[in-house]
């Protein structure tokens, strides 16, 4: 199975939003991102609109040929926004206000009664769920069990392993849980914190379908441009997973 790469494109916004102007403009990123070899488009629709706004989602769903992914709380006001605009896939993530970027993945388990209904009616607008969890065996059970047609595992306690030491341990949850996933039936993909250093292990994992790299993709972009961040980190994907 090909590995493919959903860019997530929230801090070109983020950079807009610093002068609340119109640039850089997120739009014409994932055109650029879609153009450099990008399998989707992924954006966060944060109940701050601190980066992606109503409006990009719009245009983003206007233009794009690859596939939306809106990320978003699973809350009324989040849900009204988003539904109405029809991507793809919708990804039900935890997020508090506070937070600098989502810290862990959706207790799912604990939130099986409000998610029910939600993904219920989703799939009945015709749109493809997935839930951000955490790489805990029976979050992903509960993720089958709630008919999501995806889960994405949170790789960001891998992500934020120094350096030098062990992810045995970690790539391991990772990996028991894309096998899991894919086992119940469900599309598994992985995602935050991933960066060109780290994303290889995780890559050669056999069951994950795609991985969703945001931050430190804008980052690289910044210095050497976005359609070769994108191309840097397909290949380096392709160097586990040709
Ligand atoms: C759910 C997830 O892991 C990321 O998509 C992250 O939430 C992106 O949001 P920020 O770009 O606001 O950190
Ligand atoms: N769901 C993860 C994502 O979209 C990108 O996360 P990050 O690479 O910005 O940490």
């Amino acid at each position: 199975m090909n590995l493919r790469l959903g860019v997530n494109i929230d801090h070109v916004a983020t950079l807009r939003q610093a002068r609340g102007g119109h640039e850089p403009e997120p739009v014409a990123a994932a055109l650029l991102a879609q153009s450099a070899g990008a399998h989707g488009i992924t954006v966060h629709l944060r109940s701050d609109r601190r980066h992606i706004q109503d409006r990009d989602l719009r245009v983003l769903k206007d233009v794009l040929a690859i596939p939306l992914n809106v990320e978003c709380a699973a809350t009324p006001e989040a849900l009204e926004a988003v539904v109405p605009v029809r991507p793809s896939w919708i990804t039900l993530v935890p997020e508090s206000r506070e937070e600098l970027t989502t810290q862990g993945g959706l207790d799912a388990i604990f939130l099986q009664g409000m998610l029910r209904p939600v993904m219920r009616e989703l799939r009945s607008a015709g749109i493809r769920v997935s839930l951000f969890v955490d790489p805990v065996l029976d979050q992903v059970k509960m993720a089958a069990k709630l008919e999501a047609d995806a889960v994405e595992l949170n790789t960001g306690i891998y992500s934020d392993l120094p350096m030098d030491s062990d992810a045995t341990l970690e790539l391991g949850r990772i990996r028991d849980a894309a096998r899991l996933g894919s086992r119940l039936g469900l599309r598994v993909l992985a995602g935050h914190g991933l960066d060109l250093h780290n994303v290889g292990p995780i890559a050669a994992i056999p069951e994950i379908e795609e991985l969703n790299i945001g931050h430190s993709l804008i980052g690289r972009a910044v210095l050497v441009g976005l359609e070769r961040s994108v191309e840097e980190m397909l290949a380096a994907m392709a160097e586990t997973r040709p």
